[in-house]
């Protein structure tokens, strides 16, 4: 083909009739992405659940002695959401993530973790998770996407945009400054990658208008530098979170309940004394939706895995999984994209122009690179203090690390930190996340 060629590529009629989705009718700001245009509420209105506050509040204390934390939880009152809540979605959001906060303190508060959650914390959190769409434990939304504030008013300036420099989060469980940047590294990437939205949304118009194939390389030549943008968003990590801390401190209590009978949750946790065993996967940045986007922009396709853990003789597609721990309507958001979006057809249709041919290239390339430097980031921060655990463990106030079922049968021998090691997530996490950059690498410059 030659290189002026306007020639429109095959489509299929359902990706030229539906219209491109538009961000806000999906909850999604086009200067903050996923985070909303509106701050998270730090606290619940209603003076009925100040207990629910002061709880949360005290965790990092309560949690020194995990014992006083289930006292105090046992003791609430058992509270219905009311109409406070029920009207509107920021004290829907707080409530989740208030309650996702003490559903795991309450479960991973000691060495021996509760299979059973009280009343006061199920009966609300099914309910919230239920309205919102997501899971009934704490999640990327609950943790991340709505747990953070300004953190000096005064600072504030008159511009409706976030200043990454004045956030801080809302709730930790230990009180660290690792555990709160661990955080906000996610908000921060989070907003910064809110261009790739943008740049994203407008590539599909140019394709759909029959704009030259100038305006979809440029657009694809800022996407690419918007996507090297997050890989310098997630290394500073380094800046302000130990691995030690974050291994052996914060990351216990991140963990969910699929896959943890070795930990005593077999059947997972039990709602309420009368409710039933439910098993799910714990916080990751997998339910993140806008790498999932990018994925999706790019055509980079997933394939199933036996890399999850708790799945040993199932393949499932963890990722396709994670939609569901997203909030609905950013599951919503990545369907309607995925039924639009037509980049890589387009681009293998104009297979000779080198400049459309790179700049795809680019994307997909820096895209590989961020999961190159995730794989870095897991290595540094879950690998290699695994390693070290023996010596680490016997220092007073070290919860369990979230390791994986030995006694599950497998019995090809000792195998080594990198392939045995489980993620929040549940997936078997080093195979998982390799599977998921030789994916992406597969992806290829538009080719085929
Ligand atoms: C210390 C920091 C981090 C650790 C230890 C970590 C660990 C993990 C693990 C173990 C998984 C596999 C899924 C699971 O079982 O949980 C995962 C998935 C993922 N993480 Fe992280 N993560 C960290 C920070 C981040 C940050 C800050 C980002 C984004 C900026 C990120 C992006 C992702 C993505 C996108 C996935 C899904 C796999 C993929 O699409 O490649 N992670 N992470
Ligand atoms: N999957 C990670 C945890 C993780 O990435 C995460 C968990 C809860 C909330 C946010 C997370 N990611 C980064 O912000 C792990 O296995 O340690």
């Amino acid at each position: 083909m030659d290189k002026t060629s306007t020639t429109e590529p095959q489509m299929s009629q359902k990706t030229k009739m539906t219209p491109l989705p538009v961000l806000e009718e999906y909850c999604i700001s086009p200067h903050h992405g996923f985070l909303d245009g509106r701050l998270p509420l730090t606290r619940l209105t209603s003076e009925k659940y100040t207990r629910w506050e002061e709880i949360v509040a005290q965790l990092p204390s309560l949690l020194q002695d995990g014992s006083r934390v289930r006292t105090a939880i046992d003791e609430l009152e058992v509270l219905a959401l009311d109409d406070t809540i029920l009207g509107d979605v920021r004290e829907l959001r707080r409530a989740y993530s208030v309650l996702g906060f003490m559903a795991h303190a309450y479960v991973w508060a000691t060495g021996t973790p509760r299979d059973v959650l009280p009343e006061c914390v199920a009966g609300p959190l099914l309910h919230a998770a239920d309205i919102l769409g997501v899971p009934p434990l704490a999640t990327y939304s609950s943790l991340v996407l709505w747990n953070f504030k300004i953190a000096d008013e005064y600072r504030q300036t008159e511009s409706r945009c976030l200043d990454l420099e004045n956030i801080t989060t809302i709730n930790t469980f230990t009180g660290t400054v690792d555990e709160s940047w661990f955080y906000l590294v996610s908000v921060r990437f989070e907003k910064i990658g809110s261009s790739c939205l943008n740049h994203g949304l407008q590539i599909l118009r140019a394709i759909r208008d029959g704009d030259d194939n100038k305006a979809v390389t440029d657009g694809l030549e800022k996407l690419a530098a918007a996507i090297k943008r997050l890989s310098r968003a997630l290394m500073e990590m380094e800046t302000k979170c130990e691995p030690s801390v974050f291994y052996f401190k914060i990351r216990p209590f991140l963990a969910g309940w699929t896959n943890m009978s070795h930990l005593g949750l077999p059947q997972g946790v039990k709602y309420g004394a009368e409710g039933q065993y439910k098993i799910f996967s714990g916080g990751s940045n997998a339910q993140s939706s806008l790498i999932q986007t990018l994925d999706i922009l790019l055509g980079v396709k997933h394939s199933a895995n036996a890399a999850h853990s708790s799945k040993a003789n199932q393949k499932v597609n963890y990722l396709d999984e994670m939609k569901k721990y997203m909030p609905r309507q950013h599951r919503e958001f990545l369907y309607h994209l995925a039924s639009v979006c037509n980049i890589r057809e387009y681009v293998s249709a104009n297979a000779s122009n080198e400049p459309l041919q790179r700049a795809y290239g680019h994307c997909v390339d820096m895209l590989q690179k961020f999961r190159d430097n995730h794989i870095q980031i897991v290595t540094k921060y879950i690998i290699l203090p695994s390693n070290s655990k023996q010596e680490d463990s016997n220092k007073k106030g070290v919860l369990s690390p979230i390791e994986p079922n030995t006694k599950a049968g497998d019995s090809s021998g000792p195998k080594t930190a990198s392939c045995k090691t489980i993620g929040t997530g549940g997936t078997k996490l080093m195979p998982f996340l390799k599977q998921c950059r030789d994916e992406t690498i597969a992806t290829g410059g538009g080719k085929n």
